[in-house]
């Protein structure tokens, strides 16, 4: 029996070698029953390479995989028995019912039978279609069909690689909610994705990966209030906001617009001079400013989203 806040995925400095070249690097974190863990990282950062290992497509190098316990390579039976995944397009037959499908996965399960399959079809909420024939289904059903497949053996690690790809703006939204009961239920959820607004949205923790390693883990929102350390000022003259900054060694972001969402900066001042200081030293700074005679209108710190985080810690490097 697995208890909420129990780990239930432990990946513990994770390497591959590929050729010559180590693809990953060093990867650690834990997945937790009941919440969503994210998984972000810009093409080529080595998240395919680590999901395949995971779910044992591919032998690590060096490190541990464990799943409830399980290593996944001494015990794969007893590791890969408890993880439901959809890597890679998931292997359904269109001139089949959706039903249809869903019997011939079950027949390599032990213990699922036709209650568990109806079961199922309710929790993806695929009852009015499945036993119509799935070349006539939406992308956004044929992707919740592959998860019915992955939740058949009732497991209790869920992998989803990029599940809302594809999918339109009231499909991603169906599949969040989908994916928030199936943690409330327990259910401990590892989803990549490139969609940093996404997983802001949906996930409990993250890690961000890069190059192979993992940069950060942890809540969405202590990253980001940790990272935060942007302050606006808007006070006159702006030259001698520049200098005084400077001169106490307060770096200076000289081009915002490089770092900082279009939305944000549509919110700053145009004159505005944003700079990196802990909040802690605001007030000092705003009496010093007034005792030079500045005109301060306002000072503020900015909440980065997950996405200029992440942008930071991988210093720019695109995102897919
Ligand atoms: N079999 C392989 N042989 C050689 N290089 C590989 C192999 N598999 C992956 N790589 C390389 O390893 C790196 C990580 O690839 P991986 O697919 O894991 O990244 P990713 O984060 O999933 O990116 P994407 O979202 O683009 O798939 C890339 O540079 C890729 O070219």
């Amino acid at each position: 029996m697995i208890r909420p806040g129990q780990s239930v995925l432990e990946v513990r400095h994770l390497r591959k070698k590929i050729g010559r070249r180590w693809i990953i690097e060093d990867v650690t974190f834990n997945v937790l029953a009941g919440e969503i863990f994210g998984f972000l990282g810009p093409n080529g950062a080595g998240k395919t390479t680590t999901i395949r290992m995971l779910v044992d497509l591919i032998k690590p190098t060096k490190g541990t995989i464990e799943i409830c316990g399980y290593d996944v390579r001494r015990q794969p039976e007893q590791a890969l028995a408890r993880i439901g995944a959809i890597v890679e397009n998931p292997e359904v037959y269109p001139y089949l019912t959706g039903w249809e499908n869903l019997e011939q996965f079950a027949r390599m399960l032990p213990g699922v039978d036709a209650a568990r399959i109806q079961e199922v079809v309710e929790l993806v909420r695929l009852d009015q279609r499945i036993h119509d024939k799935v070349r006539t289904y939406s992308l956004g059903m044929r992707q919740r069909l592959g998860i019915a497949q992955a939740l058949l053996g009732r497991p209790k690690l869920l992998i989803l690689d990029e599940p809302t790809n594809g999918l339109d703006p009231k499909g991603i939204k169906e599949m969040r909610d989908f994916i928030r009961r199936l943690a409330e239920q327990g259910m401990a959820v590892f989803v990549s994705s490139h969609l940093l607004s996404e997983i802001q949205l949906l996930c409990d923790r993250v890690a961000i990966i890069s190059s192979g390693r993992v940069l950060a883990v942890g809540c969405v929102d202590e990253l980001i209030a940790n990272q935060s350390n942007y302050v606006v000022w808007e006070a006159e003259p702006r030259v001698r906001v520049v200098e005084l900054l400077k001169r106490s060694g307060i770096p200076i972001i000289p081009q915002p617009e490089a770092v900082l969402d279009d939305s944000v900066m549509a919110g700053i001042a145009p004159d505005a001079v944003i700079c990196q200081m802990e909040s802690s030293r605001m007030a000092d700074f705003v009496e010093s400013f007034t005792a030079e005679g500045l005109r301060i209108q306002s000072v503020y710190k900015l909440n980065p989203t997950l996405e200029q985080l992440f942008l930071e810690m991988t210093e720019g490097e695109t995102i897919e």
